[in-house]
């Protein structure tokens, strides 16, 4: 049996793991796949670093540009993630007639279509399952299972980092700065966690689902995007008191109207809904599809290797394909729908408001919202004298007008300082 060549591109917390699984694994695979998968390189940037499995000294190199390109590769698996130079090498790759597994969503939410056309001329595969919620089976199903129906949203955790960050916030009263110090020497965060805490991760793995969701271009830059930097404990206190938990949420939307909307940002969420039980580093992911009605994917979504679980199982149907001399299904997004500006989308709204202790301080509040057609639910005083503060949650309202409200909150000069909003999501379902 003439064994499938690859060739692994960086070998850190998720590489290290494809190569132990590659090992353990070897004769389930050949059974699988019908031929053995071998390493043929693993491009590193420091071969003499310690790593957390063993790896043939012989096989490793630091020129990943003469691995892509070795005549004998077959199938090329990125993990070094970033644009540069992981975006030239999988264009090399690709261009050279070799298949890709990549878990980089930064890379395929900003190339996404150079790097599918590429496949698509060369006849190759471009598979992707481990960018998005890590272990969790979720690409596919949307791609494949779906692909007769409908999806109206997706709504849920993509990110673990953050989701671990926030669940240690409220539930062991962790420091931000210490919660997040855990996740990235669990192996959860970005080489940069910027791009975890400010939503960037996220709103790539957005751009990605609502794509294949709604088969429709979506970017990175069409995502509405906001992290999770400026939640401080007393949000965290402020929401336990109201029943609710912060998540960090990626919502895509398809509505009535023609266009879809696609956005990142924290929310509460109801401490009954099903989303608010997801702990530490798991995702979860709701996807809602006319026919098949609600559907939630729930598991590992970072970490080593659980996301290596996902590689591998991209490899063997990538292997597959390339023994059968074919491909799976190109990119679809023929729908070309329009993604709509953040201010169209309808959202509720929590604030809370440092006030003057005096009376009438409530009605002039309660014009402002008036005045910019947004409807209060409730509303709530704590404190006395200099600690005053109004706790309002708001009817559904258009975000733009919102964003208005809390701008003439600011200037009113009863107000002392908004002293938190934040989106709440999430309740049909709790
Ligand atoms: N860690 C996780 O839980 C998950 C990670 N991912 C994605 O998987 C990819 C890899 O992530 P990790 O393994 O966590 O990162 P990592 O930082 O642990 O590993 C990346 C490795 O690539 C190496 N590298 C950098 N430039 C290189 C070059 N030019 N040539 C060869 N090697 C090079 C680095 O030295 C490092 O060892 C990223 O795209 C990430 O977004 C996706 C899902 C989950
Ligand atoms: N940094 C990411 C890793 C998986 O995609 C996360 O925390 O979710
Ligand atoms: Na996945």
């Amino acid at each position: 049996m003439k064994p499938m060549k690859v060739a692994l591109l960086g070998c850190g917390v998720v590489g290290s793991q494809v190569v132990r699984l590659l090992r353990e694994q070897a004769a389930d695979i050949v059974a699988r796949v019908g031929a053995p998968l071998e390493l043929a390189g693993v491009a590193v940037r420091d071969p003499g670093r310690r790593r957390d499995t063993s790896v043939d000294p012989g096989l490793l190199t630091t020129d990943a540009e003469a691995l892509v390109t070795a005549p004998d590769v077959d199938i090329v698996v990125e993990l070094i993630g970033g644009t540069d130079p992981a975006g030239r090498l999988v264009l090399r790759a690709l261009h050279g007639g070799r298949s890709v597994v990549t878990a980089n969503k930064a890379l395929l939410a900003r190339e996404g279509a150079a790097l599918h056309r590429a496949a698509h001329a060369a006849g190759v595969d471009l598979c992707y399952e481990a960018s998005v919620a890590g272990a969790i089976p979720l690409l596919r199903p949307l791609r494949e299972s779906l692909a007769g129906d409908r999806v109206t949203r997706v709504l849920g955790i993509v990110n673990g980092t953050t989701n671990y960050v926030l669940d240690r916030m409220d539930s062991t009263g962790a420091s931000f700065d210490d919660a997040l110090a855990e996740a990235q020497a669990l192996g959860y965060a970005e080489s940069d966690p910027t791009a975890d805490v400010e939503g960037h991760d996220a709103a790539a793995k957005a751009a990605i689902l609502a794509q294949l969701a709604f088969h429709s271009r979506v970017t990175a830059a069409d995502v509405h995007r906001e992290g999770i930097t400026g939640i401080t404990p007393a949000d965290i206190a402020n929401a336990r008191a109201m029943g609710y938990v912060i998540k960090l949420l990626a919502i895509c939307s398809r509505g009535d109207r023609h266009g879809v909307g696609v956005r990142v940002h924290p929310a509460m969420i109801p401490r009954s809904h099903p989303l608010a039980g997801v702990r530490e580093a798991y995702n979860a992911v709701f996807v809602e599809a006319r026919s098949a009605g609600n559907l939630m994917f729930y598991g590992a979504g970072a970490g080593g290797a659980p996301t290596a679980s996902a590689v591998l199982g991209d490899l063997v149907a990538a292997a597959r394909n390339r023994l059968a001399g074919v491909s799976g299904p190109p990119e679809s997004v023929y729908a070309a729908l329009p993604v709509h500006p953040m201010g169209e989308t309808v959202t509720r709204s929590y604030i809370a408001l440092e006030v003057l202790d005096k009376s009438g301080v409530l009605a002039r509040v309660c014009e402002v919202f008036a005045a910019h057609d947004v409807s209060i639910q409730t509303v709530r005083q704590e404190g006395r004298g200099d600690d005053a503060q109004l706790i309002l949650v708001t009817h559904q309202a258009e975000d733009a007008a919102l964003g208005a409200t809390v701008r003439a909150l600011e200037r009113l000069d009863v107000v002392r300082a908004v002293a938190s909003v934040m989106r709440v999501e999430a309740e049909d379902a709790a």
